[in-house]
């Protein structure tokens, strides 16, 4: 089966937001939060909209945070353009905050949490039922250590992996490879 992952360009973007998370990396966390058309999700920190819009082309549900208003027109206006806007519940929150009242989500992604993150991994993991999952993308290797000590303390067993992708430039004597910054993937199961 074609697995569809939306190309970075084709996303509506402002220099406001953050976002999308790039392609290669969405793939990989759709994989890492062993998605399911039964699951309910919620994403921390939508930016963009770039995870949400992979979570909405394939779950039952998603509620998409976010604390700056830019982030929130910015994935509404990305889920109109995919037609996708009426899965998704979009929340202008601090992501804590919000989570309080969401109930009954399988997944729990975290692609942002603005020095909340202890309290946001602790709050979702608690609200997961168990098998659920809890994934954390980060551009700081203390975001990833400081989840994984979070995870481990709430007696989970955190995986990490960290990619580093590299894209192609055809020149007209060959291909010249540009690496993007690395990106550490954080994920575990509720047990
Ligand atoms: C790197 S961006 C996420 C990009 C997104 N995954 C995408 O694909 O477009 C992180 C986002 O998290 C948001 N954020 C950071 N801390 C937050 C918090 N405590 N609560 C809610 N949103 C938060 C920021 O406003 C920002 O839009």
């Amino acid at each position: 089966m074609y697995f569809d992952i939306t190309p970075n360009n084709e996303f509506i973007k402002t220099e406001k937001v953050p976002g999308p998370t790039k392609e290669e990396i969405r793939a990989l966390v759709i994989s890492k939060v062993k998605l399911t058309d039964e699951d309910v999700v919620v994403d921390v920190g939508c930016g963009t909209g770039g995870l949400t819009l992979e979570f909405a082309k394939r779950a039952k549900k998603i509620y998409s945070i976010d604390m700056n208003p830019d982030a929130i027109k910015t994935t509404r206006a990305n889920l109109e353009k995919f037609g996708l806007q009426n899965k998704v519940e979009l929340i202008e929150d601090e992501g804590l905050k919000a989570l309080d009242h969401i109930e009954d989500f399988t997944k729990l992604m975290i692609g942002g949490s603005g020095g909340n993150l202890d309290n946001i991994i602790e709050t979702g993991y608690l609200k997961l039922p168990i098998g659920g999952r809890i994934v954390i993308t980060s551009i700081v290797l203390e975001t990833a250590t400081d989840s994984v000590h979070m995870l481990k303390e709430l007696g989970a067993e955190p995986e990490v992996v960290n990619i580093s992708v590299s894209k192609g430039t055809l020149l007209d004597r060959g291909v010249m490879m540009k690496a993007l910054n690395p990106i550490t993937i954080v994920s575990a199961r509720k047990i």
